[in-house]
């Protein structure tokens, strides 16, 4: 089985948003392979981040590929707008309605990558059904709503029947919540390549290069990528 490259993806909620375009250009120029942009609505998660507009200031201030996760219910009536906004990815969760096969050919039909998100008490069954449509699984270890939670170990499991499920498809899995460097390699051991990170970039000094760094490094050394 070939072996992923490890990507990191920066989820602005952890930035200073008074200085939000800065932020991103900063975590840009430090490296992130992706800009992770989480989308909550104080209905299907308990928190309000921002929507579209704002989106699209972040996408005004990278190249970097928009991983677009979206905590909202319901999710079509948005689809359109997101695509508009800039996002390159977008994920929307299995638990946020009952048509998730036709909010992910929507997303496809916008011309973009697919994402399915899953909280940590939710199957990894649930995918199997949409298998063909999606470009991205997202395993939440965290409960969505909030940045700086403690990584859940559970969810490993599933990703790593995940793994088994997707073999020879071509689906990244997604990790978001409680990344640092100590989870990060546990992560990619179980099977993700996309790993988000919050407040282990944005929380740990102005020198956004050494925490994504050190954390590729540590996923990359886990799944035998790295010396
Ligand atoms: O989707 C979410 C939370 O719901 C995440 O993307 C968090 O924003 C990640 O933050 P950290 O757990 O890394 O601080
Ligand atoms: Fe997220």
């Amino acid at each position: 089985m070939p072996i992923s490259p490890v990507l990191v993806a920066p989820s602005v909620l952890a930035c200073d948003f008074g200085r939000l375009a800065e932020e991103v250009r900063a975590v840009d120029q430090a490296g992130a392979d992706w800009i992770h942009v989480d989308i909550m609505d104080g209905h299907f998660v308990p928190n309000i981040s921002f929507g579209p507009d704002i989106t699209r200031v972040i996408r005004k201030a990278t190249g970097k590929p928009l991983d677009v996760h979206l905590m909202i219910a319901p999710t079509d009536p948005y689809l359109q707008a997101f695509a508009e906004a800039g996002a390159d990815v977008i994920t929307v969760h299995a638990e946020a309605g009952p048509h998730l096969h036709r909010s992910l050919q929507a997303i496809r039909a916008l011309g973009k990558k697919a994402g399915v998100a899953i909280n940590p008490g939710t199957p990894e069954s649930v995918v199997e059904p949409v298998l063909d449509m999606v470009d991205l699984i997202l395993v939440m270890t965290v409960n969505p709503g909030f940045g700086g939670q403690k990584f859940l170990e559970a969810p490993l499991e599933k990703i790593r029947r995940l793994r088994a499920m997707t073999a020879g498809r071509d689906i990244l899995i997604e990790v978001d919540g409680g990344i640092t460097v100590e989870t990060a390699p546990l992560a990619a051991e179980a099977g993700a390549s996309v790993l988000v990170a919050g407040s282990a970039v944005f929380g740990k000094g102005p020198d956004y290069a050494k925490p994504i760094d050190a954390i590729r490094a540590a996923a990359e050394r886990a799944t035998g990528l790295w010396a």
